[in-house]
């Protein structure tokens, strides 16, 4: 359902609010024309519109220089927000359906949050949008709604302590991997996952596209980065932890890849992994002037994995799966009870949908592990810990996995380089007193050739 009017009332609003939220993907671009993609009204069961409703929205914003990117809004509509509700503000909306009200990003708003939450237990479709629960879910009644205030790149809600719903603030069409892989681990009966319950998603966009999950929460749980920090912080010794992490992340890749398809990478394709990453490091050399210095020497590591297929390297076979894409400290959450579960399987958020869900080497995950691992020690000024840390890690992935990554030191140099090529990118957009960080990296592997 189109709701008539309502582009021009939200159109300069959201020039104003988007550019101001971290997911917002063409930061520091022009915003040029805005398109709805959908509008759905949810409304409680005998309610009525505005100022009850939930307003969804899937909007689509062109900007020069990159293809139009769609993004889901949940809106709330109020005469006069409540004081904990401003700081959620889009403003004020003048003419169309909305006129004089003010509208606000409803997940911080537990009426609205709570009213999602009733439309996820029920499975069906609501104009575009289609919801479905797992079989054995259960919802209990009850549960308080409160707004995640983690950095993160989309907006989650915790309801009670029970669940948390992931809605994914820029949509593309097709499965999100997220979506796609935790119902693939908890299927099989993984206990490293976060078990899917509930999700909805939009028709009529070409494949359906993943909007929210909701997911099992882990109360008490801390994840590996803060765990990692406080280690370095005191030159402690989380060895122990960091080879039980290894164990899990081998876990995981073993149950993807009996859950889902596995495919050998020829020489041909090793090529076109390494022309990927080339392509990468000269678009990041380009808009981060930082990292040139290197961009030189670090084709070596590209080009020693585009040789590998023809066996002059050591990475003489090599099989792709679905794997995590985006494996990080923050990723892995440790329980009470001292197990570690991985979370966010959604690929790197930059990255085209079919390049997240295409199969690729598990050891990019380990290396991207790895690099959190330097990240850490980088961050606290104690570079001895992340070598120690990075063995445990290995070493525990080993384990289970019974290839060591240490042996792969081609696949693990091309992977690590590709990936701080990639957080160079990300910090100098995002967090640039940060970009040391991958910069110290990326000095380092221009000069370790295996
Ligand atoms: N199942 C869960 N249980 C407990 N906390 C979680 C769970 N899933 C996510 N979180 C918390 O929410 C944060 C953001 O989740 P994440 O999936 O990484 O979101 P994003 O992809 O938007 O960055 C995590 O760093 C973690 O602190
Ligand atoms: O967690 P996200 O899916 O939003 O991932 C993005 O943000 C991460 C930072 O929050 C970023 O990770 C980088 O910084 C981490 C420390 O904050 C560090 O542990 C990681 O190793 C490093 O890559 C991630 O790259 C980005 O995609």
């Amino acid at each position: 359902m189109l709701v008539p009017g309502l582009l021009r009332s939200l159109d300069p609003l959201l020039r104003g609010w988007l550019p101001r939220q971290r997911w917002f993907a063409g930061k520091g671009l022009p915003i040029g024309r805005f398109r709805l993609a959908s509008a759905t009204e949810l409304v409680p069961p005998g309610g009525r519109l505005g100022p009850l409703g939930l307003l969804h929205v899937l909007v689509e914003v062109e900007q020069q220089d990159r293809a139009a990117d769609c993004y889901q809004l949940l809106l709330g509509a109020h005469p006069l927000l409540p004081p904990a509700l401003v700081r959620a503000a889009l403003g004020q909306a003048v003419g169309g359906p909305y006129d004089g009200l003010t509208l606000y990003d409803a997940p911080h708003d537990p009426r609205l949050a709570s009213l999602l939450l009733e439309r996820l237990r029920v499975p069906g479709r609501t104009g575009r949008l289609r919801f479905t629960t797992e079989p054995s879910a259960q919802f209990p009644p009850g549960l308080t709604p409160r707004v995640s205030t983690a950095e993160q790149s989309n907006t989650s809600v915790v309801y009670g302590d029970a669940y948390i719903l992931k809605l994914f603030r820029r949509v593309s069409p097709g499965a999100n991997p997220d979506l796609e892989l935790s119902l693939a681990l908890a299927r099989a009966g993984s206990r490293r996952v976060a078990e899917p319950v509930a999700w909805f998603e939009a028709e009529g966009l070409g494949e359906p596209a993943t909007l929210g999950v909701l997911q099992r929460f882990l109360p008490g749980s801390t994840d590996g980065w803060a765990l990692a920090l406080a280690s370095v912080s005191e030159d402690g010794d989380f060895r122990s932890e960091a080879a039980a992490l290894g164990r899990a992340t081998a876990e995981v890749h073993a149950a993807l890849a009996a859950a889902l398809p596995v495919r050998r990478l020829d020489g041909r394709a090793l090529e076109d992994l390494a022309a990927g990453m080339i392509q990468r490091l000269d678009e990041t050399a380009a808009e981060v002037p930082a990292v040139r210095p290197y961009a030189g020497a670090l084709r070596s590591a590209y080009e020693d994995l585009a040789t590998a297929g023809a066996g002059r390297g050591a990475a003489a076979s090599v099989t792709a799966q679905r794997i995590h894409g985006d494996l990080h400290l923050g990723q892995a959450l440790r329980g009470p009870d001292g197990e570690w579960v991985l979370i966010d399987f959604e690929g790197e958020p930059a990255r085209p949908l079919a390049e997240r869900r295409a199969p690729a080497p598990p050891v990019q995950d380990v290396a991207g592990m790895l690099r959190s691992f330097d990240y850490a020690a980088h961050h606290s000024g104690n570079g001895p810990w992340a070598a120690r840390h990075r063995d445990a890690y290995c070493a525990g992935y080993a384990q289970v996995a019974g290839v060591d990554p240490r042996e792969q030191a081609v696949m693990i140099r091309a992977f690590e380089t590709d990936k701080a090529v990639y957080e160079a990118r990300y910090e100098a957009r995002h967090r640039p007193a940060w970009l040391p960080i991958p910069l110290s990296a990326l000095s380092r592997l221009a000069t370790s050739a295996p």
